[in-house]
């Protein structure tokens, strides 16, 4: 089968959940549609259910975005709550929509606290999104990581440097900026998806998000997101929230589409902000206003197959998940392009194509 169904078309399916990882490296359909490509349309509807439905978003960040993240989350029509102590972080990730772990500042107590809410959240089958901040060179968090996205996160998101350490393949950044860029961390991307299957987003000046057999790119945001402290960290949670409001959609289509909102709302504040200060309360607002049919008209996403771009990619101890190729067993890279007329906005790029 080679051509997308028609995203509008999604039928009722059970919620893709992760109950734990798939050593096999085995997929799992994520979508009662699996081979619809996120749109612009699939992002404004994961924008209007977000706010239709104001997900609770349980967030183990670190203590300097905490403020920042919930700001961003309430902004936005969610409601955040910072619950990192033991004893009542397993407890609440059970009554939330969603569940962000992120990895900035993990201090011992927090670390254990992130390990029951793992576990409390694949056995209620919450989603969560792991943040693996300034892994590589720092030995506590980048064994923490490791540890957790063998727990199957729905999505893992972070900068090129850290995704490129995940994959075992890179020694992280310069502290919790990245050296890398996101095209170069495509390839571990893949073979990371693949391998725990999740959804992989790798943050840059284009973002990158692939299932591990669909690429999606996408544009915008502005540079001023790296100069405000937490700005990918509130994406994180961003994530986490469009990914407990998202209904039918796909793990995919959550993901892109919390990207595109958030890219979409930091080009708009970026166009009204003299300096980092009045973009980050230009950010708020923005978050607060954009509505779904304008990011139906200002998303800019491009969907390709992944083709082989996570072969030479080494993901750990993945290696037995591998076959010889170095494709992750069961993952079908080798599909027919899409037959869908060029300028059809569904259409998926020919295999690997784009993806050098
Ligand atoms: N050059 C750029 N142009 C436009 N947007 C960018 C650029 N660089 C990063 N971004 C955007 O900034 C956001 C944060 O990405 P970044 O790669 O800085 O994450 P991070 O390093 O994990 O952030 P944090 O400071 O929270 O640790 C993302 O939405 C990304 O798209
Ligand atoms: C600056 C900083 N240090 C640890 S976490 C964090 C927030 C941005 O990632």
């Amino acid at each position: 089968m080679s051509q997308l169904a028609d995203p509008q078309s999604h039928a009722a399916h059970p919620d893709h959940q992760h109950p734990g990882p798939t050593h096999s490296g085995q997929q799992q359909p994520d979508s009662a549609n699996p081979e619809a490509a996120p749109t612009a349309a699939t992002v404004a509807r994961g924008l209007a259910s977000l706010r239709a439905s104001a997900p609770l978003v349980h967030c183990i960040t670190n203590g300097v975005v905490m403020n920042f993240t919930a700001n961003a989350l309430l902004a936005l029509g969610a409601a955040p709550a910072m619950v990192d102590i033991v004893g009542e972080a397993g407890l609440f990730t059970r009554v939330a929509n969603g569940l962000l772990v992120n990895l900035g500042t993990p201090a011992p107590e927090q670390r254990e606290a992130m390990r029951e809410s793992v576990a409390a959240a694949n056995d209620a089958g919450t989603p969560w999104v792991l943040d693996p901040v300034a892994i590589g060179s720092l030995p506590i968090r980048t064994g923490l990581a490791h540890e957790l996205v063998a727990e199957g996160p729905s999505a893992v998101r972070g900068n090129p440097s850290e995704i490129l350490a995940l994959a075992g393949t890179g020694a992280g950044g310069r502290g919790v900026e990245s050296t890398d860029s996101a095209a170069s961390a495509l390839g571990a991307a893949v073979a990371l998806a693949r391998r725990f299957d999740t959804v992989m987003a790798v943050s840059g000046a284009e973002d990158c998000i692939t299932d591990g057999r669909r690429v999606v790119w996408v544009e915008g945001g502005d540079e001023l997101l790296t100069k405000v402290t937490g700005g990918g960290c509130a994406l994180g949670a961003i994530v986490a929230a469009f990914l407990g409001s998202r209904g039918d959609a796909s793990v995919l289509d959550a993901v892109v589409a919390a990207h595109a909102v958030y890219a979409a709302a930091a080009e708009r504040a970026a166009a009204d902000a003299a300096g980092p200060g009045s973009f980050a309360v230009a950010l708020l607002d923005a978050l607060a206003t954009i509505s779904p049919a304008e990011v139906a008209s200002s998303a800019r996403i491009r969907a390709e197959y992944a083709g082989d771009a996570g072969k030479d990619a080494v993901v750990g101890d993945a290696a037995d998940a591998m076959d010889a190729s170095g494709t992750a067993s069961g993952v079908d890279s080798s599909r027919a392009a899409d037959d869908r007329p060029a300028n059809d906005p569904d259409r998926v790029a020919e295999p690997a194509g784009g993806v050098a």
